[in-house]
């Protein structure tokens, strides 16, 4: 293993299924990172370490990229809120398929059951579909029983609503729109009631992993990253993929979210009566601290 992040990550797992040691569902375990950070190159290498003597662990691996709603649905997203820029193509809270990955998570924590299917079908969402927007595609993957760990990864993984003044707060603090990328406060109030049902998702988590970049408060390691993984992805097919300009815009997109909600996977959210719920896995969380060369500066417990 040459990944010091895996590292951190697969002791992590393993601990957490000594202590639930006899437990017959997979342990279900939640990445959250922002674009380019390395969710999917590094939980790749992961399931590999746990699918690979010594462990000979069952593994399935998901993207929530996977869980976007198919084209012609992220289509009528997009006409359902026409002033909302931060809606108009997939990536937001609010563009993915929240009934289906909702059956699709709680098919999983119950797929070694006797009395379940023993099979779980998850979606493919093509990326490069209509000009980039992406869509659904037929075929789709396969999780089999007995499975042993579920690792699902996303940028905004374990996010939750907050608080309508706390929307006013953040967007004041932050400066307000980044770049070339204007968007409203109710914008944001749009998605935050949209990002409510996820709370269902991540309800089915046993654990989290977030990798985090060392430098919080500018972003720009967000955006170094994926300049790099797009200039990466552009030698691999002959030069097809997004200006670095273009990258910027795409990003910006993405920026709020981290902005308005990244906290949330620490402190979970408020209820309906004021009350403060925590995330499923505080305590037992595990924050892995990268750095500019992709460096692993800290993990800490949280
Ligand atoms: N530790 C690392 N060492 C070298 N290259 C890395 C490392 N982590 C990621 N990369 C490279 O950086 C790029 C981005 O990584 P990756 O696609 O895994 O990020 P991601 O967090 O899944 O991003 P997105 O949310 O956009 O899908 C890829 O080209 C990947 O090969």
């Amino acid at each position: 293993m040459t990944e010091p992040a895996v590292g951190f990550m697969l002791r992590h797992i393993l601990g957490c299924r000594k202590q639930r040691a006899g437990a017959t569902s997979p342990l279900v375990v939640g990445v959250q990172g922002p674009q380019g950070i390395g969710k999917s190159f590094l939980t790749e290498i992961l399931r590999d370490e746990l699918i690979s003597p010594p462990l000979n662990l069952s593994v399935a691996l998901i993207s929530l990229d996977d869980l976007y709603l198919p084209h012609s649905e992220l289509a009528r997203v997009a006409d359902d809120h026409p002033h909302n820029p931060l809606l108009q193509g997939r990536g937001l809270p609010g563009t993915h398929d929240v009934t289906l990955g909702t059956k699709i998570l709680n098919s999983l924590r119950r797929i070694n059951e006797p009395d379940a299917e023993g099979t779980v079908s998850i979606p493919i969402f093509d990326k490069s579909l209509h000009s980039g927007r992406g869509d659904r595609i037929e075929r789709a993957t396969v999780a089999s029983r007995p499975l042993d760990v579920a690792i699902i990864e996303g940028w905004c993984t374990g996010f939750y609503p907050i608080p309508p003044e706390t929307i006013e707060e953040r967007y004041v603090s932050s400066g307000g729109p980044r770049h070339s990328f204007p968007y409203r406060k109710e914008d944001v109030s749009e998605i935050n009631e949209l990002l409510r049902p996820y709370a269902g998702w991540w309800s089915t988590f046993d654990t989290l992993i977030q990798l985090s970049p060392s430098d919080k408060s500018s972003f720009d390691l967000v955006y170094k990253w994926r300049i790099e993984q797009e200039h990466f992805m552009k030698t691999r097919n002959g030069g097809r993929g997004m200006t670095d300009d273009q990258v910027v815009s795409f990003v910006d997109r993405y920026i709020p979210g981290y902005v308005f909600f990244g906290d949330t996977i620490e402190n979970g959210y408020t209820d309906e009566h004021g009350q403060a719920i925590p995330p499923p896995w505080k305590g037992n969380a595990l924050r892995i601290v990268i750095g500019a060369e992709r460096e692993v500066v800290r993990s800490v417990i949280f």
